[in-house]
């Protein structure tokens, strides 16, 4: 039986989802060895049985671990990216929309390389990443993506700058642009944008547009492709995880599937 010891990075609402889930599931086979935080003092309940608290990326270096799992927010991936590489472990980033940054992919990427590991961009919150990046083997003519969520998920980002998101009653567009200006103003909201791009026609052809539905409980997202392969069209309606509404149950149900694929002898 395949065993996989994981290090995860931030002790939030998708953390927090993994592992009551693979308890729920009794995972044995897949250990929580490292959790990351930024304040080892604060008070927090529910970490993983056994597991190390670190602070500085440079305790992974002291701890046998396979995968490293990012999800705190995009200022991590560089210092935490770039220690679990050099270590040898692979590094599953949630806060894609760090990859906006060219350089910074460049360079990170440039390290899996040298080290014989990989960095992973799971689908996430969305669907349908399997079949836009197949497509993307033949030219792509066009991709767009609709987010959609509630106002309650876009407090906190430059959309209070245009709207009102107190008193708006109608579905409200209050972006539209390229997927790096979505990935780089909406960190919080638009990591699903950067994934959308670097499967299929990368960050300055995608097009976003980025909507606040007051009648909305959901999280929305669709993408419709088109291209020599034929055309696309996913809509997918995310419940929003319980402790954080900006972010996507499915999130974490993208990295339960991510990890039991790692053990399991067959691949789905
Ligand atoms: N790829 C995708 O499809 C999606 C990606 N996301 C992204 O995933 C990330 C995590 O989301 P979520 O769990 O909902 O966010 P939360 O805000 O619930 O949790 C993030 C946690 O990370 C901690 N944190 C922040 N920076 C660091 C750091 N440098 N080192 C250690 N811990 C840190 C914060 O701790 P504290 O502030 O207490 O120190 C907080 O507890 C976010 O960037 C989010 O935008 C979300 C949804 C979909
Ligand atoms: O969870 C979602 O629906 C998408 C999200 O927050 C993000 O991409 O950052």
């Amino acid at each position: 039986m395949r065993h996989l010891r994981v290090a995860l990075i931030g002790w939030g609402a998708i953390s927090r989802r993994v592992v009551a889930l693979l308890s729920e599931r009794m995972r044995r086979d897949i250990v929580i060895v490292a959790v990351a935080v930024r304040d080892i003092e604060a008070p927090r309940d529910g970490l993983p049985e056994g597991a190390l608290l670190i602070t500085r990326p440079e305790e992974l270096g002291n701890i046998d671990c396979d995968i490293v799992i990012e999800a705190a927010g995009r200022c991590s991936i560089e210092s935490w990216g770039t220690v679990a590489l050099t270590e040898g472990c692979d590094f599953v980033i949630s806060s894609t929309s760090a990859f906006r940054d060219d350089a910074l992919r460049d360079r990170l990427t440039a390290l899996a390389e040298e080290r014989d590991c990989q960095i992973i961009v799971p689908p996430g919150a969305i669907g349908g990443i399997d079949a836009l990046a197949a497509a993307a083997v033949l030219p792509l003519d066009s991709v767009e993506h609709l987010i959609v969520k509630p106002p309650a998920a876009w407090r906190g980002t430059p959309a209070e700058a245009s709207i009102d998101l107190d008193a708006i009653d109608k579905v409200t567009t209050f972006f539209s642009g390229s997927a790096r200006q979505a990935a780089d103003l909406f960190p919080q909201n638009a990591n699903v944008a950067a994934i959308s791009a670097m499967a299929g026609v990368g960050f300055e052809r995608t097009r976003v547009t980025m909507v606040a539905d007051p009648y909305a409980t959901r999280n929305g997202h669709r993408i419709v492709a088109s291209g020599a392969f034929g055309k696309l069209d996913v809509t997918i309606e995310n419940e929003p995880l319980a402790t954080n509404p900006k972010s996507s149950e499915l999130t974490a149900l993208s990295l339960i599937r991510l990890l039991e694929n790692r053990v399991s002898p067959l691949v789905r």
